[in-house]
């Protein structure tokens, strides 16, 4: 039986040992009503699931960037494993609950000056992240309606299908206009002067292809929609022009969902993931896995029996003082864009 073999592969090699601004820039009207089923550590993550469709969703909840600190990788991972034993879900959809971002990747402060017990600890909890998307018996949908760097693309990628959101004029926010966001994907460690982990690398090689990883590794490239759909680091790109849900769809989502989502960009990757949610949970869980342990076994194992080297390394390259002054530089850099704004 293939699902065993995935999850025992996994779990038996587990270490798992704001501002009022930024708050208002979620979408909490809907994602609230999430927190009725599962939620979990603070709600980092809320989640909910729909058993008749054998849909669930899992909803990151971190303002202001679900950037990935301990506590949210341990969220992520409790927040599957609860919907993971439930055998009547065979997909989830993989969200956020801020409009304009996915996950903007690892949260840099964690790497900054780090204490030395949790960095090893944190570091697990990333690898544990991976390893608990990636070898997952549950098909799981990207819905990426922001930006997806770094640890965050890695998320998606993790996943078993990947939609964006294209950017457009008029999304809504509370009810209210704001300017319109062009969401960007990618492996951009180089840009803050450090080197994607080999695992991650890895990933990306697998996604996109041997020659165009290599050179987007070493640029850093971060995709718009439309370029990450043509290099097939996602396997969708959808606009208001371009997408409109079926009744059907419209209707089975706002079961799962009570509260309308009022966010246009978030509502239609949510629309189409459900969608794409329900399509995979057609398919015999059993043919579907097997055939997942096919492209991905080999790559998992590797990763597991590297991981506590793959730790060290990191801890080691993170405490060099020019890594921590490049790191510096780069969180400096984005208050004061933050700021500026
Ligand atoms: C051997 C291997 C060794 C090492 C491997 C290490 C691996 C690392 C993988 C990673 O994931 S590194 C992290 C890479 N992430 C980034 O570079 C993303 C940085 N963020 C951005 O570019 C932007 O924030 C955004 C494009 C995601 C969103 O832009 P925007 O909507 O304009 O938001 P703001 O820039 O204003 O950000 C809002 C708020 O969030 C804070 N923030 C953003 N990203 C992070 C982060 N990764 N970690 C912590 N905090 C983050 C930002 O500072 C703002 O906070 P304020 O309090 O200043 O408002």
């Amino acid at each position: 039986m293939a699902a065993p073999l995935l999850s025992s592969l996994c779990c038996r090699h587990s270490l798992r040992h704001c501002s009022p601004r930024r708050f208002a820039r979620n979408d909490l009207s809907f994602f609230r009503s999430l927190s009725t089923s599962i939620s979990s550590e603070k709600s980092l993550v809320l989640s909910h699931v729909n058993e008749d469709a054998g849909v669930a969703i899992l909803a990151m909840n971190r303002p202001p960037a679900n950037s990935l600190s301990l506590e949210l990788n341990e969220a992520i991972c409790t927040s599957l494993k609860e919907i993971d034993t439930n055998p009547k879900i065979q997909s989830v959809i993989l969200a956020s609950t801020n409009p304009t971002i996915f996950s903007a990747g690892l949260d840099v402060t964690e790497l900054i000056s780090p204490d030395d017990q949790r960095l090893p600890k944190f570091w697990n909890s990333l690898q544990q992240v991976y390893i608990d998307l990636y070898g997952s018996r549950l098909a799981i949908i990207a819905a990426i309606q922001g930006h997806a760097p770094a640890a965050g693309c890695m998320l998606a990628m993790a996943c078993d299908y990947r939609i964006m959101y294209g950017g457009g004029e008029g999304s809504t926010v509370d009810g209210r206009k704001r300017k319109s966001h062009i969401p960007t994907i990618g492996l951009n460690e180089t840009q803050l002067g450090i080197a994607a982990p080999p695992w991650m690398g890895q990933l990306l090689v697998r996604t996109i292809g041997f020659r165009p990883a290599e050179r987007a590794l070493a640029l850093g490239t971060l995709f718009p929609p439309m370029e990450a759909l043509i290099e097939g680091l996602v396997d969708d790109v959808i606009t208001e022009e371009s997408f409109s849900p079926s009744a059907d769809t419209i209707h089975a989502l706002e079961k799962l969902l009570p509260d309308p989502i009022r966010n246009q960009a978030l509502s239609l990757v949510m629309q189409k993931a459900f969608q794409e949610a329900e399509l995979y949970a057609k398919i015999s869980p059993q043919a579907r896995v097997a055939s997942k342990l096919v492209t991905r076994s080999e790559s998992l194992k590797d990763m597991i029996a590297s991981r506590e080297a793959d730790t060290e390394y990191f801890c080691s390259f993170i405490c060099q003082d020019t890594v921590q002054k490049n790191l510096k530089k780069y969180v400096e850099a984005l208050k004061k864009k933050s700021k500026s704004k």
